[in-house]
């Protein structure tokens, strides 16, 4: 059955057909409750502290048939309640205001905000108590004059509440105080009892923890009402739902969750999954870890309240009820709803399952006159007596008053018990709720109903946060995503690397280029210099050849200039001999300046 598919409009609420008849019971006026039982806080002034001290059984004797395994041992005696959180010093009228601090806030803070602060998959602590009992008084018809003469409900100034029993037969007398977490009067409603025993429950589940919520009683005394409540008054597992879908919600940017639901009924000790068309019948084992495990069984998974409504309601249709003697529609069955939250921290990658078991047993009751619910109600009440003395033994073994004779606890003689083995052990969170009927002729049962609850508060309790495994396809795909992101990174880095290499060898190109020049440059300017120096030179050798030139220009007129005496002195003698063979009439005189010339 899928939770996604033939989704009908939003129908808000559970609403079991079995409650259409039910509205002559709710409309009873306040001003009609006659001797009706109240809730302990309306009847403040009963406290007396003589109910704070143990009180004394003063006989009893017979057993009933339904005599649920509570009686097995000593009786239990009153003001167990250790874990319920206490201040040292209270003056009453303190009292009143620290019940509503010590439980109303602690469970409703986080409805105000819906966020809870968180560390990762969340290392917070338990929140309220390991255990809490509440009692549930069931509103009768008001025209029955036997009512609640065999007890009375009263509270204490530490804001502890009491039943106070006084029964007696033909064979027994007994006079009891019960003291429990809390006794809800008839003018409770199903928000003031899930606010107060519940949504703790819820929000340690919420942070990691394993919660376990069962409504115990006679039958017809509220159980299924109490769970599932109707359309007007939503019952604890829809108030729970909608304070989870809210916590998840408000939480889903830090890490990630799935809520998958699997309900089951037990019915004549033979377990059906509600949700799972298979016919094969689920079979209990157990895992490596000593965990309890229901296979095959469907988890569904649902992404809303809505959601968890319409399944439990497809669900519901198909479950055991039948009319009994004393309720109309009679769940034959126990029904349990689990709830498992898995949260995925993204920071840690780590994963958590933790799981809200949502119990409602069927109830227990005397023999029917109808063969067919005589043998239904063997095996509903031979379970509860295994789960009674489950309890019993275990609660013992806690109190250290277990003989060795019945140190063994019989888990596996029902299926019930062999299914909440892992809870009643203490690794859950436990809220149980004891319904209870206050009239005359059902006494016997509501004193088992007290006693049951009174052995509850003494389960053992290791209860710790389920273990976070390490999600490693999350972790993979994220290191895949950040290799991814790396590579990418990387491939930019070289690029850019190679860029600078490129400018670099760029530059180095440049840099010799200009070293270069600049050599070559100096090269050019040491050739200049050197053709200056030489070029000086050549010019001192120009002039002193210049200079030798004039002097070889000045000889070489001297020569020519004596040369040329020589010669016109030659001549002249030539002139004279030729004159002397002329006749030499005509004789030849030189002049002034030859004379000269022939001198030198
Ligand atoms: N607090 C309540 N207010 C109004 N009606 C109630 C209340 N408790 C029980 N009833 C009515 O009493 C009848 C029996 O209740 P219910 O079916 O819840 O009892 P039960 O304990 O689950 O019985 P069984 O064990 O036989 O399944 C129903 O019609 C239901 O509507």
């Amino acid at each position: 059955m899928s939770s996604s598919t033939n989704k009908p409009g939003f129908t808000g609420m559970v609403t079991p057909r079995r409650y259409s008849t039910m509205t002559s019971l709710r409309n009873v006026t306040p001003q009609a409750k006659g001797n009706y039982p109240q809730s302990p806080s309306l009847i403040r002034n009963f406290s007396n502290p003589m109910f704070r001290s143990n009180s004394t059984q003063l006989s009893v004797s017979g057993s009933s048939a339904l005599d649920l395994g509570v009686s097995e041992g000593a009786a239990s005696p009153l003001g167990t309640l250790d874990r319920y959180p206490r201040p040292s010093v209270l003056n009453l009228q303190d009292a009143s205001s620290y019940r509503t601090e010590s439980f109303d806030s602690a469970a409703s803070s986080f409805s105000k905000t819906g966020r809870i602060p968180s560390s990762g998959a969340g290392e917070l602590p338990l929140l309220g108590s390991d255990i809490i009992t509440s009692i549930r008084i069931c509103p009768v018809d008001r025209h029955n004059n036997n009512l609640w003469t065999h007890g009375t409900v009263l509270n204490d100034p530490y804001g502890r509440e009491y039943i106070h029993q006084d029964t007696n037969s033909n064979s027994s007398s007994l006079q009891q105080e019960y003291m429990f977490n809390h006794v809800f009067g008839i003018e409770s409603d199903n928000l003031n009892i899930y606010q107060n025993s519940v949504a703790s429950v819820v929000r340690n589940v919420f942070s990691g923890y394993n919660g376990i919520v069962f409504a115990y009683g006679m039958t017809g005394t509220g159980k299924t009402y109490s769970m599932q409540g109707t359309e007007d008054e939503p019952g604890i597992i829809p108030l729970g739902m909608r304070d989870l879908f809210n916590m998840v919600e408000s939480n889903a940017e830090s890490d990630t969750f799935q809520i998958r639901i699997s309900y089951l009924e037990i019915y004549n000790e033979r377990i059906r999954d509600l949700i799972s068309d298979s016919q094969e019948e689920p079979k209990v084992r157990e895992g490596a870890n000593g965990e309890v495990i229901v296979s095959p069984m469907a988890r569904v998974l649902v992404t809303s309240p809505e959601d968890v409504s319409q399944v439990i309601e497809q669900c519901n249709a198909i479950r055991k009820t039948a009319a009994t003697d004393y309720n109309t529609y009679s769940s034959r069955s126990h029904a349990i709803l689990q709830v498992f939250l898995i949260r995925n921290s993204q920071s840690t990658h780590t994963t958590r399952t933790s799981t809200l078991s949502l119990v409602d047993l069927a109830g227990s009751e005397r023999a029917s006159t109808d063969h067919e619910r005589r043998k239904e109600g063997a095996f509903i009440n031979k379970s509860l007596l295994t789960l009674g003395t489950v309890i019993s033994r275990l609660s013992n073994s806690v109190n250290g008053g277990a003989s060795s004779n019945n140190n063994h606890i019989p888990y596996r003689e029902s299926k019930l018990t062999r299914l909440l083995q892992q809870s009643l052990s203490g690794q859950s969170q436990i809220s149980l709720l004891a319904t209870i009927s206050v009239e005359a002729r059902h006494a016997v049962e509501t004193t088992n109903t007290l006693k049951f609850a009174m052995r509850t508060q003494n389960l053992p309790t290791e209860i710790r946060q389920a273990e976070a495994s390490t999600n490693y396809q999350a972790e993979v795909s994220s290191l895949r995503a950040a290799l991814v992101k790396s590579n990418q990174e990387l491939e930019i880095c070289t690029n850019i690397l190679k860029q600078f290499k490129s400018d670099l060898e760029e530059r180095d190109a440049y840099i010799s280029w200009l070293e270069a020049e600049k050599s070559h440059e100096s090269a050019i300017s040491r050739a200049r210099l050197r053709m200056e120096e030489l070029l000086s030179d050549r010019n001192m050798e120009i002039a002193d050849l210049k200079e030798e030139i004039n002097d070889k220009e000045k000889i070489i007129y001297a020569l020519r200039s004596s040369q040329q005496r020589r010669e016109l002195a030659e001549l002249n003698q030539s002139k004279i001999r030729f004159s002397k063979f002329r006749d030499l009439p005509n004789k030849y005189v030189p002049e002034e300046s030859e004379k000269e010339n022939v001198n030198c």
